[in-house]
């Protein structure tokens, strides 16, 4: 299983996304070859390998044609990548990341999404760092992305509008719609910006602490500020053996009483079985009876067998091999009013789901006198 883990301790920005993809090994000129599948002219993809605060790295430039002039809006930008011979996954990655940022800025300005105004040589260089993103994205074609904490910078930032306070207004909006932790540290202006946060939000799923995975190699993206610190967007990349295997153990009895059966299913629980559970059958000579399946790792095995052999009336049973997909879990602590709650998220591919613990809503009912349906209520607000 391929995964990319984006680490933002010093922001991220479209250049910088870019630049870490070449430095891991996305070739410049494939890059170029594809971008220019948009049908637009007027740009060009530099990489220039070089060496920041004594680290190596890619500084991406895309290098705009200076008499380009074309005022573009949102549905513009839809139309050209739309229209593009680009691949479909590619678009669809694309005009996402887009939307992000047009949401954005349509929520800050006021104005509905269609009509965001991109200024000329921002709408191209926001074309080419966010379908070149997707590009690389589809070409590495990792299992999951995870992204850390990002260190969005402090203070003010010179832009069309004047200064604005950073994290600049369109990043915060966009920041707001994902679940994504930010802070600040060391930096004196802006590190985090629009486009850059808005591929990490709709690309990488946050991890508040470094996920586990085995670290196979990195790339640095450099920004272009001088902030006195490195600062590079670093992106991890590894793989996580995760094992899909394990064992279905089975057998049928209609000769144990209730309470046996109750017993056995809690010790094959207490025992690492991954599942236990019964289902009624009609068994020889009519008997009603009850066929005991058990999930388990390869290693619990022999356990699992002791505890049905040794605790059922059975006097065989049935084991076979079976493949799993399992969700990546993890776990996050949010505050409510009540206090902190744990929450479950899972993730497979772009499918992520957060759910409240039972047991954490449990008590919190209880110690509260509220009813679960309310404490289920107020975590789906926070989460
Ligand atoms: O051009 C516009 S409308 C604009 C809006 C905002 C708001 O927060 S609103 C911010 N900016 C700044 O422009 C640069 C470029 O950002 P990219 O993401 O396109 O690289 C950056 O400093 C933004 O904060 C522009
Ligand atoms: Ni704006």
């Amino acid at each position: 299983m391929k995964v990319l883990f984006f680490d933002c301790f010093s922001g991220i920005s479209g250049d910088m996304v870019l630049g870490a993809f070449i430095d891991l090994g996305i070739d410049p000129a494939y890059l170029q070859a594809e971008l220019e599948k948009l049908n637009l002219s007027g740009f060009r993809i530099e990489a220039e390998a070089t060496m920041k605060k004594g680290i190596s790295g890619t500084c991406c430039h895309v290098r705009l044609d200076p008499d380009h002039h074309h005022h573009r809006h949102f549905d513009d930008i839809k139309a050209i990548i739309e229209k593009s011979t680009l691949a479909a996954d590619i678009k669809a990655t694309a005009l996402a990341i887009f939307m992000r940022v047009a949401v954005a800025e349509a929520k800050v300005h006021n104005v509905p999404v269609d009509h965001v105004h991109f200024h000329e040589v921002g709408a191209l260089d926001s074309i080419v760092d966010i379908v070149g993103a997707a590009i690389c994205y589809h070409t590495l074609k990792p299992d999951i992305v995870y992204g850390s904490k990002i260190n969005v910078g402090s203070g003010w930032v010179r832009c069309a509008h004047g200064l604005l306070p950073v994290p600049a207004p369109a990043t915060t909006e966009i920041l707001c719609e994902s679940n994504f932790e930010i802070y600040s540290n060391a930096i004196d202006g802006e590190s985090a910006t629009p486009t850059g946060v808005a591929i990490l939000a709709e690309l990488a799923t946050y991890s508040p602490t470094t996920p586990s995975f085995i670290p196979e190699k990195t790339g640095y993206g450099f920004g272009k500020k001088d902030f006195g610190i490195l600062n590079a967007l670093r992106i991890i990349q590894g793989r996580r053996s995760e094992s899909n295997l394990a064992m279905v153990v089975e057998t049928n009895v209609d000769d144990m009483t209730g309470e046996m059966a109750g017993y056995v299913l809690e010790l094959l629980l207490q025992n690492d079985a991954l599942d236990a559970f019964y289902t009624p059958v009609y068994m020889k000579k009519n008997r009603p009876g009850i066929h005991l399946t058990v999930l388990c790792t390869e290693a619990k095995l022999p356990q699992i067998e002791e505890i049905i052999l040794k605790e059922t009336s059975t006097i065989g049973l049935r084991k076979y091999p079976v493949e799993r997909t399992c969700m990546h879990r993890q776990f996050k602590k949010i505050a409510t009013p009540l206090g902190e709650i744990t929450v479950k998220i899972s993730q497979h591919g772009k499918i992520t789901r957060t759910t409240p613990e039972y047991e954490d809503v449990k008590k919190m009912a209880l110690a509260s006198g509220k009813s679960l349906w309310e404490i289920l209520e107020m975590v789906e607000k926070l989460k």
